[in-house]
């Protein structure tokens, strides 16, 4: 288990994580959501042992990652960008890993990149944005770490090269490896995890699949006969999400014992249609602010 209890993080002066915790299991595939700026690298790299918190830690199977040095090498970070291997090739970037990592897997690492045809001995900056990422997935995952946490790993590159980095991570994921999956690809991320991670005012919130959808709202078509009721469409409890003609695609809080919804019904909808809830409703829900009535 990787736990991450009570985290603190100020980048210059600025409180970025403020008392984190959650816990991401063996075999887990866990994404990470969040505004741009929301902390969501500085969270992963802080879980890597490569920031150091201002208080709280990070425990990989009950030892502190910042505490004991040789826990690192169960956790690995895999960043959105290459820049730390321009100066290597992909085979010299593998050879260096191989030494701070005991389980490198210089096997699969060269099997893999052979299969999606990157070339060992080119310099790693030559390569396509596309390439990069696959080298910087392989090279995570050739570490045999057992929590891979990756940012953004398929942003920037085009679909067939995204279903290949895809394609790696359940493999991985298949084998038992933990996954925690930085990104704003939202329906990818629906697709690929079991859980989500939600950043905001820097502390998470952990949704599971089945919260997300039967979470504490509902999405909703409505139709209004005459005048839609403003006042209530503007209220906290609802969040309109597009709005045609008469009819409105709605989200409902269903708390306070669903009196939202019941005021709705008081205004005598002539459609009242329940839509499947989607992450990014829940994006929108927990971090779309106002409400757009227009
Ligand atoms: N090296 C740094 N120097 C100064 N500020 C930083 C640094 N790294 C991060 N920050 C600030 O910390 C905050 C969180 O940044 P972070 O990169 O973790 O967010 P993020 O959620 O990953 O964003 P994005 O989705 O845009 O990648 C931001 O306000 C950012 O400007």
């Amino acid at each position: 288990m990787l736990t991450v209890r009570n985290l603190y993080k100020s980048i210059d002066g600025r409180p970025v994580l403020a008392n984190v915790g959650f816990a991401l299991a063996p075999g887990q595939v866990a994404g990470v959501i969040g505004r741009n700026g929301a902390g969501k690298t500085t969270l992963l790299r802080t879980m890597a042992g490569i920031l150091d918190p201002d208080a709280g830690s990070v425990e990989c199977e009950g030892k502190s990652i910042h505490r004991y040095p040789s826990v690192k090498k169960d956790v690995v970070f895999v960043p959105d960008h290459t820049e730390s291997w321009h100066g290597y090739t992909a085979y010299g970037s593998a050879d260096f890993y191989s030494r701070i990592y005991p389980g490198f897997d210089m096997g699969y690492f060269r099997a893999t990149l052979s299969r999606f045809g990157l070339p060992l001995d080119r310099n790693v900056r030559l390569f396509s944005k596309g390439m990069k990422m696959m080298f910087a997935t392989t090279l995570g995952l050739a570490t045999k770490a057992r929590y891979v946490l990756l940012d953004e790993p398929t942003n920037g590159v085009d679909p067939i090269a995204k279903k290949q980095v895809l394609s790696l991570l359940m493999e991985a994921a298949a084998e038992g490896t933990s996954l925690l999956i930085s990104s704003h690809l939202l329906e990818e991320l629906e697709r690929m995890t079991d859980s989500i991670l939600l950043l905001k005012d820097g502390t998470v919130e952990s949704y599971t699949s089945e919260d997300i959808a039967g979470g504490r709202f509902v999405k909703l078509q409505v139709a209004f006969a005459g005048d839609a009721p403003e006042r209530w469409l503007a209220s906290d409890d609802v969040l309109v999400l597009d709005h045609i003609g008469r009819v409105y695609t709605l989200m409902l809080s269903t708390e306070g014992e669903g009196r939202a919804y019941e005021e709705l019904r008081s205004f005598d909808p002539i459609l009242i249609e329940p839509l499947p809830v989607k992450l990014e409703d829940l994006y929108l829900w927990k971090l779309g602010g106002g409400n757009d009535v227009g």
